[in-house]
């Protein structure tokens, strides 16, 4: 009997599913561009947490990716990575790809792209995908419109020139302790390169914010560590640890009594953090008000536009639903301070993973980027690099954006049209979108597009530096390419970019600078295998991705690296 109900539940969800299909492809007829039909809402939650049981099931047949039909193909979550600029190719500068979910119009059109980003309280940005961030407070991520501007200006003012300096120093401190680190296991080769990436970007992230350091310590010793949740850097690392837990289940609940006490564990981390930032804000802004204020950095920058008047009693409030113009709650900067973290937490580590992995799989781009580090730096030690020399290090610069040309952490941006849009020119297509439609720019469909990229899959730094080739000798004269606007845009554009756009272009320029004056890194040889062997095979690693909540390699440490001192 209970068979009987569950078969009959299945189908009349499939048959529900393909009633609501069947009704966006009529409305997706009305706009008059290529459809691609899917059976699966991507948004839905059963989905995203099955689909890579589904995917490793399908590998197991001797298919090859680009034969399965448009409807497999793109119900993959990572098909922006695996398809790359094929869709338009194949549809042209617009089409929709249609699930039971919805309309998701996708645009590989450069002037279309720039407008989507800069109308952006017409295509907005989807918030309530966004919400499970809000664990600690509301923030630049999560509030509607009206709010976004004025938490806009409170997140956006740390991040100036004081900041850059700091993260360029912090940075340069970090990537020195873990070339030691990674040098002293030059022959069993680098313990876990991944995790220790993600020390030096939790490390940067958590000094920024109060312009304190702290030390660097490797993954090997990591494991052991007893970690202790009275310390923010402490509590930030298992927050992140288990962010995927903590945005499912209120960090409250972990802590009951009858729930086991790893999660307990996790649970109290999270409960810390949130002390450690009431206590810093409540201190910081006793401080600011008398005059003593102490601390640089992110945190009590963003306690200067505390709402004074709203500030008592937090605890016992719920969010405050009125909040002062050019003003922040205590909650809102709990909430703002905790999505920098997330933002630019993995964002950067994974960017710093594809380099080194990359890198390893070119020596010839390590010799290049040492000679120019070698000219530019002379015979200075790191401790005496100033953060002017960021500006002239432009083939480091070349290898961060080449990366994140084809490896984008973030590779669609959602948005979605909030009324109807008349006369949207796409090409030689007039476009009207009824309101409620998800918009994407194809990040990585235009970032290798071959209209605009020469050679466009392959990872080359050097199309980057203009009046220089792969080969030719390093000299100051070099420029950075400036790609056609609408074609690149790992940041995003528009008002509502990354608010970490230098702040990660710095720490990755001084990571690389830091690490590559003086280190080789390379692939450690399998029995019997040759080096241009295992060279393929680090770049097979790098292009071996997968997507939950970013672009992340899905087996780095399926290749061994070893770093050698020069
Ligand atoms: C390689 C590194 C990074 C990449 C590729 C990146 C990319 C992006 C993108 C594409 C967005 C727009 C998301 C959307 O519109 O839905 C964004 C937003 C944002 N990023 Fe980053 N990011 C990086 C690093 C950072 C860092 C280091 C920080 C902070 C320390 C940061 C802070 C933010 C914030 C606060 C926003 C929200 C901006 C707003 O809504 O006004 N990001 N980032």
């Amino acid at each position: 009997m209970i068979n009987f109900l569950l078969a009959i539940t299945a189908l009349g969800y499939c048959f529900w599913g393909l009633v609501c299909l069947e009704s966006n492809v009529r409305k997706a007829r009305n706009l008059k561009v290529p459809i691609v039909r899917i059976p699966i809402d991507p948004n839905s939650i059963i989905w995203v947490i099955i689909q890579p049981w589904v995917w490793k099931l399908l590998e197991f047949l001797p298919i090859s990716w680009s034969a399965f039909p448009n409807f497999i193909r793109f119900s993959h979550r990572n098909w922006h990575f695996l398809e790359k600029s094929n869709p338009t190719q194949q549809f042209g500068p617009v089409w929709a790809l249609v699930s039971p979910g919805g309309v998701h119009l996708h645009f590989s059109d450069p002037d279309a792209i720039q407008e989507i980003l800069s109308r952006w309280r017409d295509f907005v940005r989807p918030i309530e995908k966004y919400q499970i961030l809000a664990i600690y407070g509301p923030s630049v991520l999560t509030v509607n419109l009206d709010d976004w501007p004025r938490h806009r200006k409170a997140v956006a003012a740390p991040f100036n020139q004081a900041n850059a300096e700091f993260v360029w120093g912090e940075a340069l401190r970090q990537t020195k302790a873990m070339g030691h680190y990674w040098a002293s296991h030059a022959q069993a080769g680098i313990p876990d390169m991944p995790q220790d990436l993600r020390t030096l970007s939790m490390n940067v992230l958590a000094a920024a914010a109060f312009q304190e350091s702290y030390d660097f310590i490797g993954s090997v010793n990591m494991k052991d560590r007893k970690f202790n949740t009275e310390n923010y850097r402490d509590s930030l690392y298992i927050v992140h640890k288990y962010i995927i837990l903590l945005l499912l289940i209120p960090f409250r609940i972990l802590t009951a009594r009858v729930l086991p006490r790893s999660l307990g564990d996790i649970g109290r981390a999270a409960l810390s953090l949130k002390t450690s930032m009431m206590n810093i804000i409540n201190e910081e802004s006793i401080a600011i008000s008398e005059g003593t204020s102490s601390y640089g950095g992110m945190l009590p920058s963003l306690v200067r536009v505390l709402d004074q008047d709203n500030a008592q009693d937090q605890e016992t409030k719920d969010f405050p639903t009125r909040v002062k113009r050019d003003r922040l709650s205590v909650e809102e900067i709990m909430g703002n301070v905790f999505v920098m973290n997330i933002a630019g937490h993995d964002t950067t580590a994974n960017t710093l993973a594809f380099t080194v992995m990359l890198l390893a799989s070119n020596p010839d781009v390590q010799d290049w980027l040492r000679e120019e580090l070698i000219s530019v730096t002379g015979d200075k030690p790191l401790e005496d690099w100033d953060y002017s020399l960021f500006e002239d290090l432009k083939r480091c610069q070349a290898v961060l954006i080449e990366t994140l040309r084809l490896y984008a952490p973030i590779t669609g941006l959602p948005k979605m049209t909030s009324k109807t849009i008349e006369s949207f020119h796409v090409g030689k297509h007039v476009l009207t979108i009824p309101p409620g439609i998800e918009i994407f720019p194809m990040l990585l469909g235009i970032q290798t597009d071959p209209r605009f990229w020469v050679d466009p899959y392959a990872w080359k730094p050097s199309r980057w530096i203009l009046g220089s080739t792969a080969t030719a000798p390093y000299t100051n004269k070099e420029r950075l390419f400036v790609p056609q606007k609408g074609t690149y845009f790992p940041w995003s554009e528009g008002p509502q970019s990354c608010l970490g756009k230098k702040f990660s272009q710095v720490e990755v320029v001084a990571f690389l600078a830091g690490l590559f004056k003086e280190h080789h890194i390379l692939p450690i040889l399998k029995a019997d295998e040759r080096m241009i062997d295992a060279r393929k095979r680090a770049q097979d690693c790098a292009d071996d991705v997968n997507y939950n909540m970013l672009l992340k390699m899905s087996h780095p440490s399926r290749v061994k690296l070893e770093c050698v001192k020069t």
